[in-house]
């Protein structure tokens, strides 16, 4: 092989190190991104993958704890029903709870109506607007943790149950 050719193989090679080097640490940087914008992750629940954003209410619950309490929800702990799911109180301790959306995967469009929930209030932080925690997505059904509005909705208060 002649110099310049083996000086060309070794630039191509420092060239190929030095991209992989930055494509490693971009990889890296944004796994630790997503690691601090989230109080929990776990792809080990039943198949699903819990996701709760960060927030100082969520930092003492354990995902485990969390879970377990939403596995237990029953028609006993309906609070409510819209167009899309149903509407569970999760009460962690006497201090805490949250309202979980029950969404169901049977169709691409309730599919949709998800992401669009997920996307619209996962952006949204307002003292007026209630809070997106989390959610959790399994192959049946997707769950969106809320903020508990104790005092029901405003349609409620207006026209009673
Ligand atoms: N964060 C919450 N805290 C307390 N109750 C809630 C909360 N979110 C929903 N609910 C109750 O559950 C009901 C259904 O809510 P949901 O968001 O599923 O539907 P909606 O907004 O009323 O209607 P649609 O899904 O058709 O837009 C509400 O009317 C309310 O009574």
């Amino acid at each position: 092989m002649s110099n310049s050719k083996v000086l060309a193989f070794y630039i191509t090679i420092c060239v190929l190190a030095f991209i992989a080097s930055k494509i490693t640490i971009a990889v890296l940087c944004y796994r630790r991104w997503q690691r601090k914008h989230m109080v929990l992750q776990d792809g080990n629940f039943t198949g699903g993958k819990l996701v709760m954003f960060q927030s100082p209410k969520l930092k003492s619950i354990k995902s485990n704890t969390f879970m377990k309490k939403t596995t237990k929800l029953s028609s006993k702990d309906i609070i409510g029903s819209g167009g899309f799911g149903t509407v569970y109180k999760l009460a962690i301790n006497e201090s805490l709870a949250f309202a979980i959306k029950r969404l169901n995967r049977a169709t691409a469009e309730q599919d949709k109506g998800f992401e669009r929930e997920l996307e619209a209030m996962g952006d949204i932080k307002h003292r007026n607007i209630v809070t997106l925690h989390g959610y959790y997505t399994a192959a049946q059904f997707n769950l969106l943790i809320y903020e508990l509005m104790p005092n029901g909705s405003l349609d409620q208060l207006l026209h009673g149950k």
